[in-house]
């Protein structure tokens, strides 16, 4: 019998990371399949992946180096046929896929903003000088250290659940998550203050869910389909085409994000140096359907400004 959306005969494989925020997003994603297709959730069958930057929990993230860290062995399972589809954080997503693997399915986007946690100040205007904030990102250090280049920014790497213990053991006064992992991860109860993007421009693809295939997999591609949101692929479209553009990789601190007021698309950019010295921002719009060039001219503007070097260690 020739594969068909609904077939209840196999399983469809659901291939993520084992954090309980990716858990929690492959659930999502079998949910609304279920829905969907008014299916029951044994239909799916949740296959956990352990991925290179799972398993090298002792040593910064750039060391590491290379993109699809969190990636590659997964996109390896589906490509052998061990799953047949694959959910991501689109925000770690590298822009191209593998030959044979498509990345076009997109759930509604969670908020996309960060969040400032700590215990003992509400907003970082509060925090006195000097004070130690954690994180593993880039991005938020350098926009961190351009706001208020006096704090202490340390490595801070591990999920949400680790993040917050070392919170707690005062290893830091004060740290970044996304919003929409504290929000997929049911985590509302925690000291966490949004910061508007105004504030602090997110990552780009924050708070988006991204579900992979294989091209030539007929069944998942109709039962993607059911679930796509329109707009998140859209607005990610812009981001990614931005992403590509620099030739972003986890190596620099790039933030950008578009949004939509009906069929126009806004799209702010931004770069930093590492040591948070110098920040270039850009905002352009444009009809929807030239998302995907709105975000490469960007790219192009903001490294034209930026110069030979931008972004070479400045730690
Ligand atoms: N790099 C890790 C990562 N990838 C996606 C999220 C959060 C969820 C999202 O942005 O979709 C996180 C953790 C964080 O930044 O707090």
């Amino acid at each position: 019998m020739a594969d068909q959306p609904c077939s209840p005969d196999a399983p469809l494989k659901i291939g993520t990371r084992g954090s309980p925020l990716a858990l929690a997003q492959a659930h999502e994603t079998a949910a609304r399949l279920g829905a969907a297709f008014d299916l029951p959730q044994d239909t799916f069958e949740i296959v956990v992946i352990k991925t290179t930057g799972d398993r090298v929990i002792d040593r910064p993230l750039k060391e590491i180096g290379g993109k699809g860290l969190f990636t590659k062995e997964i996109e390896e399972a589906l490509l052998a046929g061990q799953i047949d589809i694959a959910v991501h954080s689109m925000k770690d997503m590298p822009t191209e896929q593998p030959m044979g693997l498509l990345l076009d399915t997109f759930l509604p986007r969670e908020d996309v903003r960060d969040a400032f946690i700590s215990d003992r100040y509400r907003r970082l205007s509060e925090m006195p000088q000097g004070l130690r904030v954690g994180t593993s990102s880039l991005r938020r250090r350098a926009q961190l250290l351009a706001a208020r280049p006096d704090l202490d920014v340390v490595e801070f790497r591990g999920n949400v659940q680790t993040r917050l213990a070392k919170l707690r053991d005062g290893v830091a006064a004060g740290t970044f998550l996304a919003m929409a992992g504290l929000n997929r991860l049911g985590l509302a109860d925690i000291p966490a203050t949004a910061l508007e993007p105004e504030d602090m421009l997110p990552a780009i693809a924050q708070g988006a869910i991204g579900i992979e295939r294989r091209a030539e997999d007929a069944r998942a591609e109709e039962m993607l389909a059911a679930i796509h949101d329109r707009d998140t692929g859209i607005r990610l479209t812009a981001e990614r085409a931005l992403l590509a553009g620099l030739d972003g990789s986890c190596e620099t601190p790039i933030a950008g994000l578009a949004t939509l007021d009906g069929e126009t698309l806004h799209l702010r950019g931004e770069v930093l140096r590492t040591d948070g010295s110098k920040r270039i921002t850009d905002a352009a719009s444009g009809p929807i359907e030239d998302a995907a060039h709105i975000g490469h001219a960007m790219a192009l503007r903001l490294l034209s400004e930026a110069g030979p070097g931008f972004f070479d260690e400045t730690l």
